[in-house]
Order: C-alpha cells, then sequence, then structure tokens
C-alpha cells in the first residue's frame, strides 16, 4: 500500500461489523465516566476492569488485534507495534476540539499512531463534530459513519480538528499505538485482571461496582447531575430508593444512594425486582434497549404472555410528580442521548424487560467464561489476544 509521505493516513471504510459497533455502544453507555475534556464522557479498558466488569473487555480483543495488524502494514512497521490505549470516547453537545496533533504534549510523546473508529453517524446520532485535517488531501475532512475506521501518524504531519457537536452524542473508539514496548497497556490490564480475578476466585459475582461517584458528575449537564441517573432518564426511567422516594439530588446524603441497592420505576409504576446498585441497573435497561428486537421476537417465539404476567412486576406507588418533571426538564435541555426520544419506548413491556434481564446474566455469564479461558494465555504471553484465532489459524 502506498502513503502519501508528507501525510500519512487512511480510511478504512465499513472496517467494523455493524453489531460489534452495537455492542461497543451498550458497553459505553452502561459504563462511561466523565472523560478528559469539557464534554466527554470515556470508557477504558482499566475502569472496566476496576469496577468487576472485566468480562466487558472481550468484545474489543479481536478488532484491537486487527487494528493493530493493519496500523503496521499501512505504515511499514518494521518491528511490532504496542497498544498504549484503547477507550470508547464519547463527545457530547458542545465538545470540540481545534487544530492539535496526538502527541502534543511532553507525556504524550509515545503516542505514534492513531486509530479512530465511528461508532455512530453523523447526521442521524448527531450532529457536527467532523474531523478534519489541515494539511493535504486523501481524505481532508471525516464524516463520521458508523464501521469507519481512520488512522493517521500522531505526529504534526497530520494536524487535525473536530467541529463541534450541536446535538447529540458523538461515539468513537480510539486507539493509540506505540514502537516504545514500555507504553504497552497490556501488561499493566493483565496484572490487574489477574489481581481481580484472583481476589474474586470464590464468589463469582458479576454485578458491576461502581467508581466513586464524581466519576459520574458531568459539569457540562448541569450542576450535581449523575451519568447513570441521565442515561436512565433519556431512556425514560427514575431511580428509586426503597422508601420509593425519587432519587433527586445526592449531594446531602451521606452514603450515595447511587451504590445502594436501588428500583427503577417508569411513570407511577415500580418495577418489583430490585438491583443491587444504579450501575447494575443502568447495564440491565442498556441491555434491554441493545437487545429489544431479538427480546421481542423471542417473546413471540415462547408466548411469553403465557408465562408472565406483567402486572406482577411492577407496583404503583405515589411517587413525587414534582420531582419527575424537574428530572424532565433538565434532561430536554442536557440534549442528552436525543435518539431514544422517540416511538422506540413508547412500546415499552415490563414482561419483555424482565426477559431481557434474564438474558443480561447469560451475556455475561457467556463473556465470563471466555475471561477464565484466556486468562493464563495471557498471562504467558503478557498479550491480549483472541484464543478463537490460534485455534483456527
Ligand atoms: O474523534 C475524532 O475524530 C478525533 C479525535 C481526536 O482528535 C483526539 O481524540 O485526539
Ligand atoms: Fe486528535
Amino acid at each position: 500500500m502506498e502513503i502519501a509521505p508528507d501525510h500519512p493516513r487512511r480510511l478504512l471504510q465499513g472496517f467494523l461489523p455493524l453489531d460489534l459497533c452495537k455492542e461497543l455502544e451498550f458497553i459505553h453507555r452502561s459504563c462511561g465516566t466523565v472523560g478528559y475534556r469539557p464534554g466527554v464522557i470515556s470508557t477504558t479498558l482499566s475502569h472496566l476492569i476496576a469496577t468487576n466488569c472485566s468480562h466487558l473487555i472481550i468484545p474489543f480483543i479481536h478488532v484491537r488485534e486487527r487494528l493493530k495488524e493493519n496500523v503496521e502494514e499501512f505504515f511499514n512497521c518494521e518491528y511490532e507495534l504496542v497498544i498504549e490505549f484503547t477507550g470508547l470516547v464519547s463527545w457530547c453537545k458542545g465538545a470540540s476540539i481545534g487544530w492539535h496533533t496526538d502527541d502534543n504534549m511532553p507525556y504524550l510523546k509515545q503516542r505514534h499512531y492513531t486509530a479512530v473508529c465511528y461508532l455512530n453517524n453523523h447526521g442521524i446520532d448527531f450532529e457536527g463534530g467532523i474531523l478534519h485535517f489541515k494539511d493535504g488531501k486523501q481524505p481532508e475532512s471525516i464524516i463520521p459513519t458508523t464501521g469507519d475506521v481512520v488512522i493517521y501518524t500522531a505526529d504534526d504531519r497530520n494536524i487535525h480538528s473536530v467541529d463541534e457537536i450541536t446535538s447529540g452524542e458523538r461515539l468513537t473508539l480510539t486507539l493509540w499505538f506505540s514502537h516504545d514496548s514500555s507504553y504497552d497497556e497490556d501488561p499493566k490490564l493483565i496484572a490487574r485482571l489477574d489481581d481481580i480475578l484472583t481476589e474474586h476466585q470464590n464468589q463469582v459475582c458479576h454485578i458491576p461496582s461502581p467508581a466513586s461517584s464524581n466519576m459520574y458528575q458531568c459539569p457540562h449537564l448541569g450542576s450535581g447531575l449523575d451519568i447513570r441517573s441521565m442515561r436512565l432518564n433519556a431512556l425514560g426511567y427514575n431511580l428509586c430508593s426503597f422508601d420509593h422516594k425519587v432519587c433527586h439530588s445526592f449531594s446531602d446524603s451521606l452514603v450515595d444512594p447511587m451504590e445502594k441497592p436501588i428500583q427503577i420505576c417508569r411513570g407511577n409504576q415500580i418495577y418489583n425486582e430490585k438491583f443491587a446498585n444504579s450501575m447494575h441497573a443502568l447495564q440491565v435497561v442498556q441491555f434491554y434497549y441493545w437487545k429489544a428486537s431479538q427480546v421481542k421476537i423471542s417473546r413471540k417465539k415462547i408466548n411469553v404472555d403465557d408465562l408472565i404476567d406483567s402486572s406482577l412486576m411492577f407496583s404503583t406507588k405515589n411517587i413525587d410528580k414534582k420531582l419527575l418533571v424537574q428530572y424532565y426538564v433538565k434532561f430536554k435541555e442536557s440534549d442528552f442521548d436525543r435518539k431514544f426520544m422517540d416511538d422506540e419506548h413508547e412500546s415499552f413491556d415490563w414482561g419483555e424487560f424482565s426477559i431481557a434481564g434474564r438474558d443480561w446474566n447469560d451475556h455475561v455469564q457467556k463473556l465470563h467464561v471466555i475471561l477464565m479461558g484466556s486468562l493464563s494465555s495471557w498471562k504467558t504471553h503478557q498479550t491480549l489476544f483472541s484464543l478463537e484465532d490460534v485455534k483456527t489459524s
């Protein structure tokens, strides 16, 4: 492959399968925390490991390998590269970045190549957010399209900027690669994984454990607003503590109710099952939206109506309407998760929701089995790689 020597970069169209994009979106909407710039939310692999969601690194493994191979090949790297950083990054309304290079700080000099994978669509999921390169053509501007990937050198041959996001949320998977093996993120991730999985060996539990509250407080969304409750609100849910008051502001409470067992409600219906904490509730809700169409199909197949009486799944309590109204007003102002405010949740059904809850459990169990089956090889090679590839090659 020929490279333009002055501005080496390339657009890989349709590189990521669409179902992988959806899965990564599910992970980000379930686990994201405040990012490195205002208006940016991020989900790193080390954060997933630290919050008892190690199994959620599995969907990243294969695509990381494929991206690294492509970058090495395109830039004619003589020696193998290492992955310095892998993270899901979303840009909310108001976020932008002016002309810069990705190695523009002394502590970023190890970043030699960048891969940005687009997980949703400009013009549908968000407005604004076009990537521009300052010099040279091929390509000059990138309009984010689901599944496309842009790879470029992180130095001053590829000065670039991103237009302000004017609505919605722009989601990417971003990786940086280095020639310097001391910056390889894999050995650090494997050491963390090993510590955590050894510690939990005897009581395997897949319930996420939230990070500290300030990691979910997004100043640009409005003071005191929490990413987890904003995401739930965007889909029409509120969180209820056990005394059935709607959780609102936590600043004056000693123990953060977001870390305690919690229930969810829609309108005046409270779902009877309890969640271990707000992140657990958010993960199941996001899973339901990720798998919504499949749940509807399986419901038809097994005629769940005969098995489940939805009315047993919720109770109706006197929920303080005033607090709900306040929450919705704030949500609309923030324009967060805009795309879900459509017919999608008009057809909501607690029966389908409860099927999704069970499917979520099966899903995380499966990922956990893959994780446990991979760990000893990862430790031996000090690299995260997919074992299935080894078997088939
Ligand atoms: O998301 C993009 O298109 C580019 C992001 C970027 O420039 C960066 O994170 O440094
Ligand atoms: Fe950049």
